[in-house]
């Protein structure tokens, strides 16, 4: 049987060091971290998941600042609040939550992100500095950054191992093979027109299920020993619960835990890490910001 390992804890052992280093620079230079969160439209699991990020922040002392803005909004207006936040110096970390409404291109928003308060690490010169040897981006993205965090706290080493990723997304499965490649693994990223994912998977020390597909990745896919990190997050009708539905991640739990080494739940897993390394991210961006102007 696998260790399951509990995302949920390792977050709050990491939140509770961020939130001592908060007030330390609270102390110190009277200053706290402040992270805005921009949201546009009305998207029930975006209003979700911004609502986590703001209530982690109040929970740890660093200040958001709440954007909202309706469904219609200009993609000009968008950029327009943008650039208001990389000059508020208040502000050490913005995240526009994705995705945003049809009308409105992602990348050209994203670009107007300062690189200094790109916390979400989605800046294509962020990503850029990902993808060169030997060039460290100012910030990691949030879920790839989360899951090797997971690795390294569980004791499973990288290097030279071979590990799999499935998805390529801008915003995980991309960079997490960047970073797992920067951290010296041998990596695969398989994708929707891979050929027998299966047997690729089969040969992975390591998985980063990515796919966004409910319990695709079968325990018979799964090497024996393996680590296996699961990002998805989807919902499932489920008229047991009082909400109708229930979380699933990409990988059949049931069947993966009793083959693999060590393994993430979902809920519990992933997603309260995805969090923690964005107000780590923030505390970061504000310490660096401090050291430059005092
Ligand atoms: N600019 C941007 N940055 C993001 O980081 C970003 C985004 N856009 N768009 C959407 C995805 C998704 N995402 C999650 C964060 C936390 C959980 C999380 O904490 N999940 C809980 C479950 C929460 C529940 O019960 O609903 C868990 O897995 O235990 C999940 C998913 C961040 N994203």
């Amino acid at each position: 049987m696998a260790t399951v390992i509990d995302g949920k804890a390792v977050a709050q052992t990491i939140r509770s060091e961020i939130a001592e280093e908060v007030r330390q620079l609270s102390q110190k230079y009277g200053k706290v971290p402040g992270l805005a969160v921009v949201i546009v439209g009305n998207r029930k699991d975006s209003q979700s998941y911004v609502g986590m990020k703001r209530k982690a922040c109040a929970e740890l002392g660093i200040k958001s600042f709440d954007v909202d803005l309706p469904e219609q909004v200009s993609e000009a207006e968008v950029i327009k609040q943008v650039h208001e936040l990389n000059a508020n110096p208040d502000v050490h970390g913005i995240l526009v939550q994705l995705p945003l409404p049809k009308h409105i291109n992602e990348e050209k928003v994203l670009t107007e992100i300062s690189i200094e308060k790109d916390v979400d690490g989605f800046h294509p010169l962020n990503i850029g500095k990902l993808a060169m040897k030997g060039r460290d981006p100012l910030f990691l993205p949030c879920t790839p950054k989360a899951c090797l965090e997971l690795l390294e706290r569980s004791g499973v080493s990288i290097k030279g191992k071979n590990a799999v990723v499935v998805g390529r997304s801008n915003i995980v499965g991309l960079p997490a093979s960047l970073l797992l490649l920067k951290a010296d693994a041998t990596v695969s990223i398989v994708h929707s027109r891979t050929n027998q994912p299966e047997s690729i998977i089969r040969e992975a020390d390591i998985v980063i299920a990515a796919a966004g597909q409910p319990m695709m990745i079968k325990g018979s896919w799964i090497k024996p020993g393996a680590a296996v990190i699961d990002v998805g997050t989807n919902a499932v009708d489920d008229p047991t619960k009082k909400s109708g539905y229930r979380l699933v991640g990409d990988v059949d739990f049931a069947e993966a835990s009793k083959v693999a080494g060590w393994i993430t739940p979902v809920p519990g897993g992933v997603g309260p890490m995805t969090v923690t390394m964005l107000l780590k991210n923030t505390l970061d961006g504000a310490k660096r910001y401090i050291a430059q102007n005092n």
